[in-house]
């Protein structure tokens, strides 16, 4: 794997999962988002942004959902632009707001993405109540997201987005409003559904440096606006990671040189 910082000696063979080169951003307001960012991620990696407010870490996501067009450089997935990556319908999404639909049970706001896309009730169905059992809420198919605690919907949130199998998952603060508690057995969850097959890339963003050193293979960390990546973190620590992990020297280690990279 290339360091993914430089950008530099691409051939154009070693494909990147993601590939950022030189990808900079100015909004029509003339704000300059994004400032010649330059990565690659690696297929299966767990990859997470950190950096100060309004450095740009969400608008990395809306150029690769292909929400908003980037300004100049390049940026591919898998070889494809955005757009040609949301039509080949592999990217799933988890926000802070976990934006379910009110009226519908939780099994059905599971299988959401698969009825839109024509599949069978019946195989939805049973796509919905593996993920439900994944994120420990097989029992709870039937009840309205109103009668569930923020880290329940959550997990709904995440098994929406874990039930269509996709290649790449996007996470924008998924965690940010939860309390400490919940927020750590989520993390603890999430690393558990990702070891299990490490064939999905996670990108995820995050404030809470714990937190990215806690789930990631790398944190890149950005400088205030205009954004840029200023360095990557390696977080050599082997999967499978559990709790204890929190405990240990090296996790402290490695938050003290993520804090660090943050200050500089
Ligand atoms: N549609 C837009 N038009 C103009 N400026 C925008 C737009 N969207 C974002 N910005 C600006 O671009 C910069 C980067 O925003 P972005 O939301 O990507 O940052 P962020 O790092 O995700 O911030 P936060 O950590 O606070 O969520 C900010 O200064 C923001 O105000």
């Amino acid at each position: 794997m290339r360091n993914g910082l430089t950008g530099q000696g691409r051939s154009g063979e070693d494909q990147a999962f993601v590939r950022m080169s030189n990808l900079s951003k100015v909004y029509p307001n003339g704000t300059v988002a994004l400032n010649d960012v330059n990565l690659d991620i690696s297929e299966g990696e767990f990859i997470s942004f950190v950096g100060p407010s309004g450095c740009g870490k969400s608008t990395i996501f809306k150029l690769i959902t292909g929400l908003s067009g980037h300004t100049s450089g390049e940026l591919s997935i898998l070889g494809l632009t955005p757009k040609e990556a949301r039509k080949a319908n592999n990217t799933s999404f988890v926000f802070q707001d976990h934006t379910l639909l009110p009226w519908s049970t939780v099994i059905d706001n599971v299988m959401l993405p698969l009825s839109l896309r024509g599949d069978s009730r019946k195989e939805s169905r049973k796509e919905a109540e593996r993920v439900l059992e994944m994120v420990g809420l097989r029992d709870y198919t039937k009840a309205l997201p109103r009668m569930l605690s923020g880290g329940m919907k959550m997990r709904v949130s995440i098994a929406r987005a874990l039930v269509s199998k996709p290649k790449l998952l996007l996470m924008d603060e998924p965690f940010a409003a939860l309390d400490e508690i919940t927020r750590q057995s989520l993390q603890d969850e999430l690393l558990s559904i990702w070891q299990q097959d490490r064939s999905m890339t996670v990108l995820f963003v995050t404030h809470n440096v714990f937190e990215a050193v806690f789930l990631s293979s790398r944190v890149a960390v950005m400088t205030p606006r205009p954004g840029k990546i200023s360095n990557i973190v390696p977080i050599d620590v082997p999967y499978p990671r559990g709790e204890d992990y929190r405990t240990t020297a090296r996790f402290s280690e490695l938050v003290g040189a993520v804090s660090k990279s943050l200050n500089h």
